[in-house]
């Protein structure tokens, strides 16, 4: 169930299923509050993706996580121990590795010996072996008697993981771990993090300002606002089924269309949303991918509409069309239509799709029914608002 993560119950499972939990956290620095009243609870071997603007409280809640700061109010549980509010244990007892934008690994210092560097206490042998198994982990064995300055940006990455879960860590807190990678070398690091982390089964909390990033690595996103959790859930949830209009349009494109009650239902300007009649003054969040636009013939129908702009953008062609109220709506399309700007379409709701709905800010529940994807669309002026 989607549901913000301030309101989100106690888990159900025992203590020891949750490897963080955070409790009524606040933390402000000065008249800044970074982290308000939070709660949040991560379940043991998941990875949870946070995301939200800049200055939303993301890597405050990180560093609260790992001891770098204290709160001013509630409670940090790691595995089984209360680490921060009526206890404090400070980071390095805390059994959390780290793993940084900038690799911050030891430059005076082999791969093997920046890994070694946590394994303090441990027989040679011992962390001879632990060096070559985290390194085998991440695909770098091959590395292990360069310096930091003799590997690629990627490399450094990936030695800054296998660093981190060397000490065999209750979690793995990662600030941006990729954001100084380029978009090829970005998706291979990434995967080779999840698939270590997976194979490991340690838990980790990713900080990320890449929606996509968030959506395809998070087991749960948490999408963070002004210090709280907006919205806690699945990818998909948080995706498809927003619970407001701050998260529906920080997870990618969207666009409003006001709707209103027609005899058939909700309606917006492309056609009938949903069955249901009791709600007023809605809006409905269309996403690109949704929305089909089709040229005028016989038995094709939908809201008539003008192609504004096209923009390619590489996998896929957007149009940016002007339905007949004049609001725009955008719409991706595949390489083989490419409608020139002025051509007259018709607009509607991908067949499948259930709309979200928004009341003012805030998403209403969704009802279970579904429009019927055989109806016919409704005139374009109908669920226009002037
Ligand atoms: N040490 C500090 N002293 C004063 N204010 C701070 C400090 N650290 C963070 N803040 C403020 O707290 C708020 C939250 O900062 P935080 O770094 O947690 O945000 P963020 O979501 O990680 O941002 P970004 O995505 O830009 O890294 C911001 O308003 C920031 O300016």
């Amino acid at each position: 169930m989607t549901g913000a993560a301030t309101v989100r119950p106690a888990t159900s499972g025992t203590a020891t299923a949750s490897a963080v939990t955070l409790r009524g956290v606040s933390k402000s620095y000065g008249d800044t509050l970074a982290v308000s009243d939070l709660d949040l609870t991560v379940q043991r071997g998941e990875i949870v993706a946070l995301i939200g603007p800049s200055g939303c409280g993301k890597s405050t809640l990180l560093r609260l996580v790992a001891g770098l700061e204290r709160p001013d109010a509630g409670s940090v549980t790691v595995g089984d121990r209360v680490v921060a509010g009526p206890e404090w244990v400070p980071p390095e007892r805390r059994r959390i590795g780290l793993v940084f934008q900038e690799h911050a690994l030891f430059p005076h210092l082999t791969v093997a010996d920046n890994i070694r560097f946590g394994l303090d206490g441990r027989s040679r042998s011992e962390q001879d072996a632990r060096v070559r198994e985290v390194l085998e982990l991440v695909h770098l064995a091959h590395v292990v008697d360069r310096y930091p300055h003799e590997l690629s940006g990627g490399e450094q990455q990936r030695v800054a993981l296998a660093r981190a879960l060397a000490p065999r860590p209750e979690v793995v807190l990662l600030d941006e771990p990729f954001s100084s990678l380029d978009e090829s070398l970005r998706a291979r690091v990434r995967a080779d993090t999840v698939e270590a982390l997976h194979a490991t089964g340690t838990t980790a909390i990713l900080v990320t300002h890449d929606q996509t990033e968030a959506l395809s690595i998070g087991d749960h996103v948490g999408v963070m606002r002004a210090g709280v959790v907006e919205q806690w859930g699945r990818p998909v949830e948080v995706f498809e089924r927003p619970v407001s209009r701050f998260v529906a349009s920080f997870m990618g494109d969207a666009d409003f269309l006001p709707t209103s009650v027609t005899d058939s239902g909700l309606a917006c300007e492309l056609g009938l949303v949903t069955i249901r009649k009791d709600v007023a003054d809605a809006e409905v969040v269309v996403r690109p991918h949704e929305v089909s636009l089709r040229l005028p013939g016989p038995g094709v129908t939908g809201a008539a509409a003008v192609v504004d702009r096209v923009e390619y953008q590489g996998p896929f062609i957007l149009h940016t069309v002007r339905l007949a109220s004049g609001r725009t709506i955008r719409s991706w399309q595949p390489h083989s239509v490419r409608y020139p700007v002025g051509t007259e379409v018709l607009a509607s709701i991908a067949p499948g799709i259930v709309p979200s709905l928004l009341s003012g800010e805030t998403a209403l529940t969704h009802s279970p029914t579904q429009p019927d994807p055989t109806a016919t669309p409704l005139p374009p002026d109908v669920g226009s608002v002037h």
